[in-house]
């Protein structure tokens, strides 16, 4: 007995070591073999840890990696101890419109104010909730009273690209996410807030800088632990000091529009009946269901969802639809073409009812969805417990396997969007598949059953319609006005995508020269 005590107490490091190595291959053989989801095609190494994803998510290159299993192993991989990715538009179906499963605890790193808004709140019913209170303000009716801002703000480009003196490129990332803050500012609080005339003059927008920047703090946000954010945010340097308060930034900015406009309600100030602003929307509804203040908050919190949710998408589609329009001179020229037929004055922009009619601009704009869908990551969710109310069964059958609840579930648009057998030569960039040809409705209902730029089912984008509506009008004004040209530092290594949930170029920048066109 002391020799065994001698012996642990000589070689404890060892003996620790192999305990722990003992249990790791344990784990990864239970993982393997017995786990419920061990008969789910995928690498092994992606079966026994999430480190294996992890990586391929710090390079940037999720979409990427998760479309090769697809193309590897079939539509239904394991893609980590507990996550299994499908690509079938029956399951999708399913797990998001139909049986509307709760979204995983990832969305938390997008809270805003550390409080929910519509896009982190995982538990459907408790969405179902918010929704109510924000969707009315996206229908199409209901935005046709903000288009004259819209158009302003579309002007505003046209002037700014025009006044710039010998061809310099500009970084349409920043451009047009100036552009996106003043349009959503618009529809939410009723006025833009001059954040492009700023950009022109060269004077930083906190506000806009914030909304850049939110998404990186919250990656951050999420990979430090809590007790050591306050010390990471207090080292000093300005930039990331900024980067750190992004979300103080935008609070503060967002609660002053809400204050502003509570005031003028109480003051009785007379309130249009049929434009109605986001935030004064917001007010009434949860006036009405609730008489607490705290829910001030949440109408803050629901903003700040709305101008990171709506900015930088749309921007980084914006930019690289002008990106085609600088390399695709047939493309550019099929455009211009048909808008010269309705615009006939630079300085008048047609109804939305006109753009939404015109074929071509139709096709390119939905193409440039398809492929640079500006969210195409995966879209997580987890099978719930089985419920009577629900209807679902102990273990959730997809295609054929059986997913015990608590498993994570996800598709991805990328994936999606680039079937070969829905979009031949899915990489590149034909508005013309979309339009139509008097024999193609069978495959043009294919294309559109597959569509999900926007997501799909019961969590679906709320800003689509505005998105819709703003890339038509900024696509209009620039390509009616314009003829895009690259400079040498935009290439196709610098516009290669990278994902981080949303997209974005690998340099982080797109520079275009805009050159006036020889018409009035
Ligand atoms: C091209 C532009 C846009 C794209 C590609 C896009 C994409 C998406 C996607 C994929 C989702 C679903 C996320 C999920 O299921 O997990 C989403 C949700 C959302 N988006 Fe957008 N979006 C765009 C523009 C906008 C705009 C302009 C706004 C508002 C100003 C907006 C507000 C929202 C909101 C509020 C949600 C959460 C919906 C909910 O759960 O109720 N988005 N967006």
């Amino acid at each position: 007995m002391p020799l065994l005590l001698d012996f642990i107490l000589d070689h404890t490091v060892a003996i620790s070591g192999a305990i722990v190595a003992l249990y790791f291959i344990l784990c990864a053989l239970y993982q393997l073999c017995f786990s419920p989801l061990s008969d789910i095609p995928g690498p092994w190494y992606a079966a026994i840890s999430d480190l294996w994803l992890t990586t391929h998510v710090l390079r940037l290159q999720q979409c990427r990696i998760i479309d090769s299993l697809f193309a590897k192993y079939g539509p239904v991989v394991r893609v980590g101890p507990n996550k299994v990715v499908f690509n079938d538009l029956p399951t999708t179906r399913n797990v998001y419109s139909i049986l509307k499963f709760d979204k995983s605890t990832y969305y938390k790193s997008l809270l805003t104010n550390d409080n929910d808004h519509a896009m982190t709140t995982l538990p459907h019913a408790s969405h179902v909730f918010r929704k109510k209170g924000y969707a009315p303000h996206y229908t199409p009716t209901s935005l046709a009273h903000f288009q004259p801002e819209i158009h302003q703000s579309a002007l505003e480009l046209v002037n700014i690209l025009g006044g710039i003196v010998n061809g310099g490129a500009i970084d349409c990332l920043s451009f047009f996410r100036h552009f996106m803050a003043d349009v959503v500012s618009a529809s939410s609080f009723g006025y833009g807030i001059g954040a492009l005339s700023r950009w022109a003059v060269g004077i930083e927008d906190p506000l806009v800088t914030a909304i850049g920047d939110f998404p990186k703090r919250g990656i951050l946000r999420s990979a430090i632990p809590a007790w050591a954010w306050k010390f990471v945010c207090s080292i000093p340097n300005r930039r990331w000091r900024r980067l750190c308060d992004s979300d103080k930034i935008m609070s503060e900015f967002v609660n002053a529009r809400v204050y502003e406009r509570r005031l003028q309600m109480v003051s009785g100030a007379p309130e249009q009946s049929d434009r109605v602003a986001l935030v004064q929307r917001l007010l009434r509804y949860y006036a009405e269901v609730s008489s607490d203040t705290a829910s001030d908050r949440d109408i803050v919190s629901e903003h700040m969802g709305h101008l990171v949710g709506g900015c930088d998408t749309t921007s980084t589609t914006l930019s690289y639809l002008c990106w085609e329009l600088s390399r695709r001179a047939d493309v550019a020229g099929k455009l211009q073409a048909e808008l010269d037929t309705v615009i006939h004055d630079c300085k008048t922009l047609p109804d939305i009812a006109i753009l939404q009619n015109l074929p071509y601009l139709g096709a390119f704009v939905k193409e440039g969805l398809r492929l640079y869908s500006a969210a195409p990551s995966l879209l997580e969710r987890v099978v719930p417990n089985s419920s009577a109310k629900t209807a679902i069964p102990e273990a959730f059958d997809l295609m054929g396997y059986a997913l015990p609840p608590g498993t994570l579930v996800a598709t991805q648009a990328w994936s999606a969007h680039r079937n070969p057998s829905v979009f031949p030569s899915p990489e590149s960039f034909l508005p013309e598949r979309w339009l139509e040809t008097g024999d193609n409705q069978g495959q043009l209902e294919a294309m559109n059953r597959h569509m999900m730029p926007f997501g799909t089912g019961s969590r679906v984008c709320g800003g689509q319609n505005l998105a819709q509506m703003a890339l038509r009008i900024a696509i209009t004004a620039i390509a009616r006005n314009f003829d895009v040209v690259s400079p040498p530092e935009t290439t196709e290594t610098s516009m290669e995508m990278r994902d981080s949930f949303v997209i974005f170029p690998a340099s982080m920048t797109c520079h275009l020269i805009f050159n006036p066109r020889k018409i009035r």
